[in-house]
């Protein structure tokens, strides 16, 4: 099937085609019911029980996608998001430089829906661990490798703004030289193609192998769903939004279950509020004790289940949760 023919009427969603936030991603969607099918090597996949049509893009391209309005939604992390208003930035102090256009704000762009919780990671300065460098300043009119070329020439540019104005002096051009790689930057350092790398740390392991430290954080960033400024089939939008947050929520939550009596319910349900209200049940044949389930952040439920213990509750459970609204 011709799908780049089928797409008419149809909101364009671009998901990640690979890497870090491939899989979490396809979690999402298979939570919020969106059906698709992916043929072998194929970008494109028509959503089978909605209007709507998934776009497989390397996640560093998507704000590029969606920020021109080609795409109106997409997966991908902030830091992605970050570096692409960087160039646009960058783009139009150029251009009014050169007066060849003036810049317009409002044109375009991306905005961030929601975060997604995954894919958390920070863009990091790094420099090698036994070298003469330890703060950011020291890198100025260095060779810095990176991916991320427009927030390392921003950050830069900060740098030497501020050193400037420190010493009184005032400089055009930038004077740190940020050379830009695609992959693999921690090599730089060792192989003596940058003295310093501004690049991705999640757990630290690539970085320390590199014989690297960190200096500074240039963004923290996890996965986000952005949408374009003005999308176009904005019910889509929003309905998926509303799914993928009833996933995300779903995710942070567990249904707390237990049987207290009913003179400790009171000290119970203060532990357990609930998202709006705990639910009480009376126990059949039982008039002094009842059964309570209410919505309990995960992270803090060892906690919730050791305090409930102390007040007297029993039987407690705790159940995952697939979706909420
Ligand atoms: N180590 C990591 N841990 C968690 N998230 C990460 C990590 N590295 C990258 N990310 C997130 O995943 C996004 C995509 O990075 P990833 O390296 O998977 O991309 P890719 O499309 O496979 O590109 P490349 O081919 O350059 O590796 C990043 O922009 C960042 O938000
Ligand atoms: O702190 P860590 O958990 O070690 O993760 C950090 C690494 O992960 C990313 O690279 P990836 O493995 O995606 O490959 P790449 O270098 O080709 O981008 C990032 O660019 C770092 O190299």
């Amino acid at each position: 099937m011709d799908l780049v023919n089928h797409l008419e009427g149809r909101l364009l969603f671009a998901v990640p085609k690979k890497g870090r936030l491939l899989q979490s991603a396809l979690n999402l969607l298979e939570g919020a019911d969106i059906q698709f099918r992916r043929e072998n090597r194929l970008d494109i996949a028509l959503v089978k029980n909605h209007p709507i049509a998934l776009i497989f893009l390397p996640a560093a391209d998507i704000p590029t996608f969606v920020g021109e309005g080609r795409v109106s939604l997409g997966i991908t992390g902030r830091d992605t998001v970050a570096e692409h208003e960087a160039g646009v930035v960058a783009l139009r102090k150029e251009q009014a430089e050169s007066g060849k256009s003036t810049p317009q704000e409002d044109e375009g762009g991306c905005v961030e829906i929601m975060d997604l919780g995954f894919g958390s990671c920070k863009l990091q300065v790094q420099v090698p661990e036994k070298g003469q460098y330890s703060k950011p300043s020291d890198l100025i009119g260095k060779n810095i490798g990176t991916s991320f070329a427009h927030l390392a020439e921003e950050y830069f540019a900060k740098l030497e703004v501020e050193e400037d104005a420190a010493n009184g002096t005032k400089s055009k051009k930038l004077k740190t030289k940020i050379i830009e790689l695609s992959g693999s930057v921690e090599a730089a350092c060792a192989l003596g193609v940058a003295d310093g790398i501004v690049d991705l740390v999640e757990s630290g392991e690539t970085m320390k192998a590199a014989g690297l430290k960190p200096i500074d954080t240039v963004v923290s960033s996890t996965a986000v769903l952005i949408k374009s400024k003005n999308p176009t089939n904005l019910e889509t939008v929003d309905l998926v939004a509303a799914r993928i947050k009833g996933v995300i929520a779903a995710q942070k939550h567990v249904l707390c279950q237990y049987n207290v009596e009913r003179t400790k319910l009171a000290a119970a349900t203060k532990i357990t509020p609930g998202k709006r209200a705990p639910t009480v049940n009376a126990l059949e044949g039982d008039g002094a004790w009842v059964a309570v389930s209410s919505m309990v952040e995960k992270k803090k439920i060892a906690t919730v289940m050791d305090e409930l213990t102390e007040v007297g509750a029993q039987d407690i459970l705790v159940l995952e949760i697939a979706n909420t609204r």
